[in-house]
């Protein structure tokens, strides 16, 4: 197992994996300040190296990345390509790079997306082996959660001028992935377990009202309709979900689990 990016996921992920993961090890990592990672891995009962993102593949059969969403095909190529598992976690990067799934296709390797910071996807998965009429996704962050999208620089929209709930996008899935790389990877994740980017619609509310990630999933179906709301507390990464990286450990025990609950 190695990991790419030691940040507010990645870390959780190493430590959980040094604590022990039945049938896995961490092998190594990479990440952007070496000095700060070498620090990290030596606090670790086992150390691992801390190596360059295209080395990881050579090292470990598994990789997860959770680094910026621009170094995806940097991660994910040489994993694909050694016939490899991927565990993505910036899930919003992969609409940007259809590829990569021809290349997991060529080469026998696999991409797995956790459930990250959402909810309910064995459902979407569920009843998109039927009919999926549609499916709605409102995420409402703290204006934090919002800071630094390319959407909010692109419409003139000052996040921190605003004081009352105030919805700032009203889209498909794949536009959020645009608009907000590093902050809607969610939508994507809906968007890939049930009827895709371009049919997944979602809105944004940037409210100073809540203190947590907040995303509200409607799904109508001819096997069920539902509705599924997720209250995530940040982690040290405003943008982030605590529960992102323990979905990444969850799917990561799952595994090589004798027993496998959930779709
Ligand atoms: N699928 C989901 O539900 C969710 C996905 N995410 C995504 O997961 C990813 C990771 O999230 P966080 O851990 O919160 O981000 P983070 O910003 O805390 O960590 C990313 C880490 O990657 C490191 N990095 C940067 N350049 C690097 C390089 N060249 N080589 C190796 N490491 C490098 C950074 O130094 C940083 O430590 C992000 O893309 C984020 O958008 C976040 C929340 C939910
Ligand atoms: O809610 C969260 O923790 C993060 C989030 O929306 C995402 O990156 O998709």
């Amino acid at each position: 197992m190695a990991i790419a990016g030691l940040g507010a996921v990645g870390k959780v992920i190493a430590r959980e994996l040094d604590k022990g993961i039945p049938g896995l090890a961490l092998a190594a990592v990479s990440a952007r300040n070496v000095a700060r990672a070498t620090d990290f891995v030596q606090q670790l009962s086992h150390a691992v190296p801390v190596v360059a993102l295209e080395e990881l593949a050579g090292l470990a059969d598994i990789v997860v990345e959770c680094a910026p969403p621009e170094l995806l095909p940097r991660i994910a190529l040489p994993v694909l390509q050694a016939g490899k598992k991927l565990v993505v976690l910036s899930v919003g990067a992969l609409l940007a790079h259809p590829g990569l799934r021809e290349t997991a296709i060529e080469y026998g390797g696999s991409i797995l997306v956790p459930t990250g910071a959402l909810i309910g996807l064995d459902a979407v998965a569920a009843a998109a082996e039927g009919t999926i009429h549609s499916v709605r996704m409102t995420t409402r962050k703290p204006l934090r959660g919002l800071a630094g999208a390319p959407y909010l620089e692109e419409n003139g929209i000052d996040v921190a001028s605003i004081t009352t709930p105030t919805r700032i996008f009203s889209g498909t899935a794949r536009e959020a992935a645009r608009g907000f790389p590093a902050n809607l990877n969610v939508s994507v994740a809906l968007s890939l377990a049930g009827i895709g980017p371009d049919r997944t619609m979602l809105e944004v509310w940037a409210d100073p009202t809540v203190t947590r990630n907040t995303h509200r999933i409607e799904v109508d179906a001819d096997t069920a309709s539902f509705n599924m709301t997720i209250e995530n507390i940040p982690s040290e990464n405003p943008k982030t979900g605590l529960i992102t990286a323990r979905s990444a450990v969850a799917l990561l025990r799952k595994l090589s689990a004798p027993l496998k609950v959930g779709t």
